[in-house]
């Protein structure tokens, strides 16, 4: 039994007897502190013949050391808290990217009609001042060529009278020296947007379209087979997140979704929730979400050294100092380090013969799934899905910048970020540890039961919004 997150007293299955299926069974219960207080009777093992039910997970998440339960409750009190602050700062409100690309896989089809709509940019005055100065000189030296930017990193990364890093400044987008995403090419265009005006959320992007994006991620070579038992971890870290940043993406659309477009009223779509996370036919999908918030948990902590010695300069000193305070509470937050103290071991990748071979497979993978995002047909999905891949390329940087950036020198090298690689890493992780919360609380609601009072056709009581004046809405 739980109360809130306490956990009050425990049963082994066996002795529920026939309880089951019931897995969350409210229970009224009276504290003295609290009158009217709730309980839930919650299934903490996996129990037989359930059936489809919300999705409970417990046990250790695989390919990390953390319990399920620990890392939902750290996710709640002390990570969620602190990063739903931080990606409101000055500083990580602002990404830069190119939405203007053509889709490289198939033709325009139509959907194009929908660039000019999605996302609004952010007026130039809008734009922290610090970063068009920088901007501007970056311009002025070049477009990023590889020789030019290790030229540009020495003088960037100078520490000044405040002993604070500077980051690295490029002209363009997508990170700097970053293996996993493809190089700067010629015409790297790229404007800021305003990431709190522009939420990730439900925006009536689906069907054939969506699906065929979806499609030509999964049908990379390196996930055909991934099912198999004998596929290498590898490959299978590299498949969870990119379904852990779908399964989050999905968890969004649920937790954020438009119930009534006359009203304008947003809210939880639980049946939608149900059919794609909350059943156990799907429960995989949750566990890579789990997978990919450690991965990317790791990659924050494993980078906290550079992160916390950051200038966070937008030219707002009082918000600025509170950005960086936000960032130290994070990287050295106890909590984590006691839930969760080695979120995912790194050092056990690449370690066969073969090892840098596959890496420079993945990383082409990845290339392409990053090529992919320039046909998503939403401007809004396709913000979010650049930003969660470019945070997903940082965090495989972050985590194997050693070996990688001492290739061919022998000698391992220090970790070097540009602006929109931090930014980038910290909203995904904002996203997926959102999502777990989202989870989490939408899985209490489905077993409620009584929802489906509430929507008794199901997701077809819920308005389907899919034309396009919802696209112009949004
Ligand atoms: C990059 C990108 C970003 C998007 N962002 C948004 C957004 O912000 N808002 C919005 O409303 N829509 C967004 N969409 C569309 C959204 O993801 C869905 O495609 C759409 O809602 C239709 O959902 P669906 O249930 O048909 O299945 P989809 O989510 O389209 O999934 C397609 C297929 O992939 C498989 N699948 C589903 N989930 C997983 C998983 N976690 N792991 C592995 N396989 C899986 C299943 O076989 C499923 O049938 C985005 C699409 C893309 C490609």
């Amino acid at each position: 039994v739980h109360c809130g997150s306490t956990l009050l007293q425990t049963w082994r299955w066996e002795e529920l007897g026939n309880v089951q299926p019931l897995l969350w069974l409210p229970i009224s219960f009276r504290q003295p502190q609290n009158e009217n207080a709730t309980a839930y009777l919650v299934q903490d093992e996996v129990a037989p013949d359930v059936g489809v039910g919300p999705c409970q997970l417990s046990g250790t998440v695989h390919d990390c050391s953390c319990e399920y339960a620990a890392v939902e409750r750290v996710n709640k009190e002390a990570v969620l808290p602190l990063l739903r602050d931080l990606v409101r700062t000055p500083f990580f409100r602002y990404f830069k990217v190119n939405l203007y690309c053509d889709c490289p896989f198939w033709p325009d089809d139509g959907m194009c009609m929908l660039r000019d709509c999605g996302v609004c940019e952010c007026e130039p005055d809008e734009v922290p001042a610090p970063w068009k100065v920088a901007d501007t000189a970056a311009n002025c030296e070049g477009t990023g060529s590889p020789s030019r930017l290790e030229a540009e990193s020495e003088v960037d990364r100078s520490v000044d009278a405040s002993t604070k890093v500077h980051l690295v400044n490029i002209h363009g987008w997508r990170g700097y020296n970053n293996p996993w995403m493809l190089e700067e090419e010629t015409d790297s265009e790229y404007s800021y947007i305003n990431l709190l005006a522009n939420p990730e959320r439900y925006t009536g992007y689906k069907g054939e379209h969506a699906h065929r994006v979806w499609n030509l991620i999964y049908s990379q070579s390196c996930f055909t087979d991934i099912t198999q038992p004998d596929v290498c971890t590898e490959r299978k870290v590299f498949y969870r997140l990119i379904s852990g940043m779908h399964s989050s993406i999905s968890a969004h659309i649920a937790k954020e979704y438009l119930l009534d477009e006359a009203q304008d009223v947003w809210g939880p779509n639980l049946p939608l929730f149900r059919d794609r996370l909350g059943n156990t036919a799907v429960r995989e999908r949750v566990e890579n979400l789990y997978f990919a918030y450690l991965f990317v948990l790791r990659a924050t902590l494993k980078a906290g050294p550079l992160l916390e010695e950051i200038a966070y300069d937008t030219g707002f000193p009082e918000e600025d100092a509170r950005t960086a305070e936000l960032v130290r509470q994070l990287v050295s937050s106890e909590a984590v380090k006691k839930a969760c103290p080695v979120p995912f071991e790194e050092g056990r990748l690449w370690k066969g013969e073969d090892g840098p071979q596959l890496k420079r497979q993945l990383q082409a993978h990845f290339h392409n799934i990053t090529r992919a995002m320039d046909c998503v047909g939403c401007e809004k999905c396709k913000l979010w899905g650049k930003l969660q891949l470019l945070g997903i390329a940082t965090s495989l940087k972050v985590l194997f910048a050693a070996e990688d950036c001492g290739l061919g020198s022998g000698q391992p090298q220090q970790l070097q970020l540009e602006r929109n690689e931090v930014i980038a890493m910290l909203n995904l992780l904002e996203r997926l540890s959102a999502s777990i919360e989202a989870v989490r609380e939408l899985s209490l609601q489905l077993a409620d039961g009584n929802w489906e009072q509430q929507h008794p056709q199901g997701l077809g009581a819920i308005q389907d919004f899919t034309h396009n004046s919802l696209y112009q809405s949004l």
